[in-house]
């Protein structure tokens, strides 16, 4: 049985991650890749689906666990009768690498200790082949994949798993490395596994000595920054949804997805969360990325891609694995990938516009102040290259924005005029006038011009119920969404507009569910996504309630909703998709970059209301002089 979602921690080297659980088990691995099948894969079925764990032999009195730091080294002490065992996990951050590192250290006392390994390669449905190299290791082969799994503690195999049991006292350690490579490479060399961990433990607290972040609620942020950047692809500069396929939204039911792809719009705001809180190498590489992947004809342009920019991502089912809880299917790609959603183009180009905003501050050495302390800009050629790929977008939502589509959350019903999504179109046709006007890029600017005023008319003429006094969720529904919040953190009316007031009384009215925001009605006959009904709140919808809050002056009860979100954070600081107030679990893929980000937007934008100055992100993405205009 897996464990609860909450019970799981996250190690990570930005090209895989893995899933510990409290009792010391992982139960999710991907190698080489995040979307590589898994080789480990007990969270969507049980221990015959691939798992790897180390544990006492004697029952275990209590669990407790942290991250070393600012880092992504994991510690968990497991006490028994007989002493503390401390099990340190982490994955070695080096191109090429793809290495688990364990190391088990008594801390207290003797306990007697067994390591159990099940290679479950394909999702847990190939039964590799494992042999013994050496005292010290075993390989398991099959099709093209092969771990080595190394120790000095000894092993042995039955029953269609590896076993290693020994016996450590206080002060002693005992090493593990589990090492990825393609099965026609000779297997890796021993290497020293306690350098690695404090190599490893170097590496993050590195990196996160770049983050200017000076608001409150330090802990929590820099952790939410930590998860993002593990959700990064370091080779490429892509940025994946989620480590995991198939957690599913509503336990037992049908909405299981796979998360481990580069989606436009959550890579978007990620980036501009990594960028706000200094991260510039990050932003370029994403930029970068971006070019590459969407290159070529822009009315083509994906809504998600593979971690390197692939295009194809078919879904398909995996029956052998019955999934979490049995919740089923387990599906891996994700058909999405086909789908027309107009808001990815107002998240790219407010992200290039930030991104160019923060070059211009960059340069203007007195506008940092201004801007916010301490950011650094993407790297500064002079140049936005990022331009003509801007006006070719817009040369297609000039006409594009007019089509109807899935919308934001991807629903696998009809296509509708989404609300939120003609936001995103203006956000787009604003984004691209202000780089004209504010940056003096070329480009039809009174065209465009109209075309944003044309957009914000047909939005609050055709997507405002004025007898609800609330905005709808497509044109002509009586409908709510959650994602009508963004109206005011984008721009689009400000949070203390009437018809937005009207909108956040209405959603707090029929959205809420014990304290939490669901983001839109399902129903049983999935007439608007195409699903049956129920799943848990959304958090980020929960978060950009709180923005709201506090952008309207609502900021006692923004901190309040704020302080809400964070208790639901697990022992380790993570959060999945959504949460089932009901169950009070965690619930959706896990952890999740369109939960984290929102964290730390609302941590800053409540840290500014607190200190007088609310903000929106669109009032951050100003130029000197254009901030409070
Ligand atoms: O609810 C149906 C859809 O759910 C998934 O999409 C959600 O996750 C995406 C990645 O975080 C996010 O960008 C989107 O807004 C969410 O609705 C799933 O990936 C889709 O295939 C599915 O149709």
């Amino acid at each position: 049985m897996p464990s609860l979602i909450e019970d799981y921690a996250l190690i990570g080297d930005t090209h895989s991650a893995a899933l510990v659980s409290r009792n010391g088990s992982i139960d999710w691995l991907c190698l080489p890749r995040f979307d590589s099948p898994a080789c480990f894969a007990a969270l969507l079925g049980d221990d015959e689906s691939g798992h790897w764990k180390i544990a006492p032999v004697e029952p275990v009195l209590g669990v407790s666990r942290r991250y070393r730091g600012d880092t992504l080294v994991l510690e968990t002490d497991m006490t028994t009768a007989s002493g503390t065992v401390r099990i340190v996990d982490a994955m070695f951050p080096r191109a090429g690498a793809h290495v688990v590192l364990r190391l088990v250290e008594c801390l207290q006392g003797a306990v007697r200790m067994r390591s159990e390994t099940r290679f479950r390669f394909d999702y847990g449905s190939i039964v590799p082949w494992v042999r013994r190299l050496d005292e010290h290791s075993v390989a398991a082969i099959a099709g093209p994949d092969s771990v080595t799994l190394w120790t000095t503690a000894p092993m042995e195999g039955h029953d269609m798993a590896t076993y290693a049991e020994f016996s450590v006292s206080a002060g002693q350690s005992v090493p593990f490395s589990l090492t990825w490579r393609p099965s026609h490479e000779p297997a890796p060399a021993p290497q020293d596994i306690r350098r690695m961990i404090s190599q490893t433990e170097a590496w993050w607290s590195d990196w996160m000595a770049g983050c200017t972040y000076d608001g409150q609620w330090q802990p929590a942020v820099r952790r939410s920054l930590i998860t993002l950047k593990a959700l990064t692809y370091a080779p490429t500069g892509g940025i994946v949804a989620a480590v995991t396929t198939s957690l599913p939204e509503h336990i037992g039911g049908v909405r299981n997805w796979d998360y481990r792809y580069c989606w436009l719009r959550d890579a978007t705001i990620t980036l501009l969360a990594l960028l706000d809180a200094g991260f510039t190498s990050e932003a370029t590489a994403w930029r970068e990325w971006l070019l590459r992947a969407v290159a070529g004809d822009p009315s083509r342009v994906q809504i998600m891609y593979g971690v390197a920019g692939e295009r194809r991502l078919p879904e398909y089912e995996v029956p052998w694995l019955p999934g979490y809880e049995n919740s089923s299917p387990v599906r891996v790609g994700n058909a999405a990938v086909d789908q027309f959603q107009l808001d990815v183009y107002g998240e790219v180009l407010d992200a290039l516009h930030v991104a160019r905003v923060a070059v211009a501050n960059r340069r203007n050495g007195a506008a940092r102040d201004l801007f916010h302390a301490g950011i650094h800009a993407p790297e500064d050629n002079g140049r936005d290259d990022s331009w003509p790929l801007q006006t070719k977008l817009m040369d297609f939502l000039e006409t594009g924005w007019r089509k109807s589509d899935e919308g934001i959350w991807e629903v696998r019903g009809p296509r509708r005029h989404f609300v939120h999504s003609k936001v995103m179109a203006w956000v787009a046709a604003d984004r691209a006038v202000r780089g004209i006007v504010e940056s003096g890029l070329p480009g039809p600017v009174e065209r465009w011009s109209a075309l944003r005023d044309e957009i914000h008319r047909e939005v609050c003429a055709r997507g405002f119920d004025s007898e609800r006094n609330t905005f709808t969720q497509y044109y002509g529904s009586k409908e709510l969404d959650a994602a009508l919040l963004y109206m005011s953190l984008v721009g689009f009316l400000p949070a203390t507009d009437p018809r937005v007031v009207g909108t956040v009384a209405a959603i707090e009215r029929e959205l809420m569910e014990d304290g939490f925001v669901l983001r839109y009605p399902t129903a049983e006959d999935g007439a608007v996504d195409g699903l049956p009904a129920g799943e848990g709140a959304f958090l980020a919808c929960t978060f950009w309630l709180a923005d709201n809050y506090a952008l309207s002056g609502r900021v006692h009860e923004a901190q309040e909703l704020f302080e809400r979100l964070l208790a639901l954070r697990n022992d380790v600081g993570l959060l999945a998709e959504e949460y089932d107030p009901k169950l009070g679990r965690m619930t959706g893929n896990f952890p999740q970059a369109f939960s984290h980000v929102p964290l730390v937007n609302t941590a800053r934008t409540l840290t500014e209301a607190l200190r007088g100055r609310p903000r929106s992100r669109a009032d951050r993405a100003h130029p000197p002089g254009h901030f409070f205009g």
